[in-house]
């Protein structure tokens, strides 16, 4: 059993790299996910892992973990060479991970989750499922020292903010090292991508502080944050490895370019086309007891309304009462002059009001579904003639977006769940910035897993929809993005609107806004 990795006398070599990969390659029946790859991992350094949707990063990742077997290739782990067959062999070899998707049991406190990842020992916390409250608390409270939390191991993980919880997740995936007394090494698959801006500040320094404890594998689609919190860079494209950087040799817009093949284009916001006087959308003393109270905001066909806040301001809950996914008990919303009652999300849908949510594998697609299928899904459009399918001109209609979005591999008869997360998400998007005549278009995230490049693409249809006359309600990734693509950003926090910049007549810069924020 590998759990005995480094047992028998046979100590991690202490100066060998934390991990080295050679010609480590993984194909699936169409696609070679991960190609070639030869790199290592100092100790006690943080490595940015970055490449495009569907590049191989979580295939890589994964192989890392021993959730997929390479088809060819070896890893060494502190200078031993290692096989994993199954995740707990690579959890004995001292990789620790952290998911995209939050892990923790919320209902249960902080010290009896991180004991989940515990090591059996004769006088260990937990014992034939047994806890030994006051020896679980301490020890939880020694490993999240480490990290520099002070969260109280008693405290129920529900109740913690989100950045608290990454760090209780992070502090757990170190626990590996009790396994091979050794420096561990910890993926932290995009820790930040659920974090508002203050928070990730916080993550970061971190992140950055635990070099001292190991060597890290950071995955992010910001390309900023990665240039402040890596030593060293990786650059994976369509599954090999085409660079390998010093952040001190690298600027921004050169990782843009090894990402993507392009220089990035700048942005632009363009003037709202199709302001008339009745409103796209419109909501007027919004309420919904406890959650957000008296929200009046309008959005003009043509026009990008941003909603800010942090977590718990209630700007989501408002975005989904919009589409008939959450309630309300007060106040009205209208629609193109129209108000509407008893809103329900097929006819929120029939009426021109798309939603794409952030949780998109819950909620946005089917993924036992093709991805041709998945467009289609919401507004057959072309592929319907009366009530019969037509599925060629589905087909057709999914090439065409496949190519737009550069959805990758371009094959829209493929399960949505075989496509890497960024690609499934260029779908879920597509479904909607299809449909020529949609009049609200609510987006929670829309950037969230994207590359720097898709986000560029995503955010030029966005700006397309908006030149069609789509009124857009938009949840931005950041403060910097809302500013960036938004005509009007409204702030919300504790559940209240605290301030409406119309950035046609006013400028608001980002601290504006956080001051409104926090
Ligand atoms: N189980 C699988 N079956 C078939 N193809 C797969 C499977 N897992 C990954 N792939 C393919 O391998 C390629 C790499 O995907 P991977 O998920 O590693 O990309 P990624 O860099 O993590 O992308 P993203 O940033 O979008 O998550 C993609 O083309 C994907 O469709």
């Amino acid at each position: 059993m590998t759990t005995q990795l480094f047992a028998h006398g046979t100590r991690p070599d202490q100066d060998a790299p934390a991990l080295r990969l050679t010609g480590v390659s993984k194909s699936f029946s169409r696609v070679t996910a991960v190609q070639d790859i030869t790199l290592e991992i100092k100790r006690n350094q943080v490595v940015g892992l970055i490449g495009e949707n569907g590049a191989g990063k979580s295939s890589l990742l994964k192989i890392l973990t021993g959730i997929y077997q390479p088809d060819s290739g070896t890893i060494e782990v502190l200078g031993k060479a290692v096989k994993f067959r199954r995740p707990q062999d690579s959890v004995a070899a001292g990789i620790g991970v952290v998911h995209q998707e939050q892990s923790l049991l919320t209902n249960l406190s902080v010290a009896e989750n991180i004991a989940m990842n515990a090591v059996a020992s004769k006088d260990a916390a937990v014992k034939l499922g047994w806890y030994r409250w006051k020896r679980l608390n301490q020890e939880a409270a020694e490993v999240l020292s480490k990290v520099g939390s002070t969260v109280d191991p008693r405290t129920v993980v529900g109740d913690l903010p989100f950045v608290d919880r990454q760090m209780v997740e992070i502090a757990r995936a170190l626990r590996v090292d009790e396994h091979t007394h050794a420096s561990p090494l910890v993926i932290l698959d995009e820790p930040t991508a659920v974090l508002e801006r203050d928070e990730t500040a916080i993550l970061e320094r971190e992140i950055r502080a635990l070099r001292e404890l190991g060597s890290v594998i950071f995955v992010s689609h910001r390309l900023d944050e990665v240039m402040r919190v890596c030593d060293r860079i990786l650059v994976m494209r369509q599954g090999r490895l085409v660079a390998d950087r010093a952040t001190s040799d690298v600027t921004q817009e050169e990782l843009f370019q090894l990402m993507v093949g392009h220089a990035q284009r700048s942005p632009q916001r363009s003037a709202p086309q199709h302001e008339s006087e009745t409103p796209a959308l419109e909501i007027e003393g919004l309420g919904l007891t406890g959650t957000f109270r008296d929200v009046s905001l309008t959005v003009h066909p043509g026009q990008c309304v941003a909603l800010v806040g942090t977590i718990g301001s209630g700007r989501e809950e408002v975005c989904r009462a919009v589409f008939g996914a959450g309630d309300y008990d007060t106040g009205t919303v209208r629609v193109d002059g129209k108000e509407i009652r008893h809103w329900r999300m097929g006819k929120a849908v029939r009426s021109g009001v798309a939603y794409v949510p952030a949780e998109r594998k819950t909620e946005g697609m089917v993924g036992g579904l093709s991805g041709a299928e998945n467009l289609t899904l919401a507004k057959p459009g072309a592929a319907v003639s009366g009530p019969l399918l037509r599925p060629r001109a589905r087909k057709r209609l999914a090439e065409e977006w496949f190519e737009t979005l550069d959805v990758r591999p371009r094959d829209p008869d493929l399960h949505l769940e075989r496509f890497s997360g960024g690609n499934q998400q260029k779908v879920v998007m597509a479904k909607w910035l299809m449909d020529e005549d949609l009049k609200v278009l609510v987006l929670d995230h829309p950037l969230r897993g994207l590359d720097a490049g898709a986000a560029e693409t995503v955010n030029e249809q966005i700006q397309a929809a908006c030149a069609r006359g789509t009124a857009v309600l938009l949840i931005a990734d950041t403060i910097e993005d809302a500013l960036e693509s938004a005509h009007v950003v409204v702030v919300m926090r504790d559940g209240e609107v605290t301030a409406t910049y119309d950035l046609s007549v006013e400028s608001a810069t980002s601290l504006d806004l956080l001051e409104r924020m926090v």
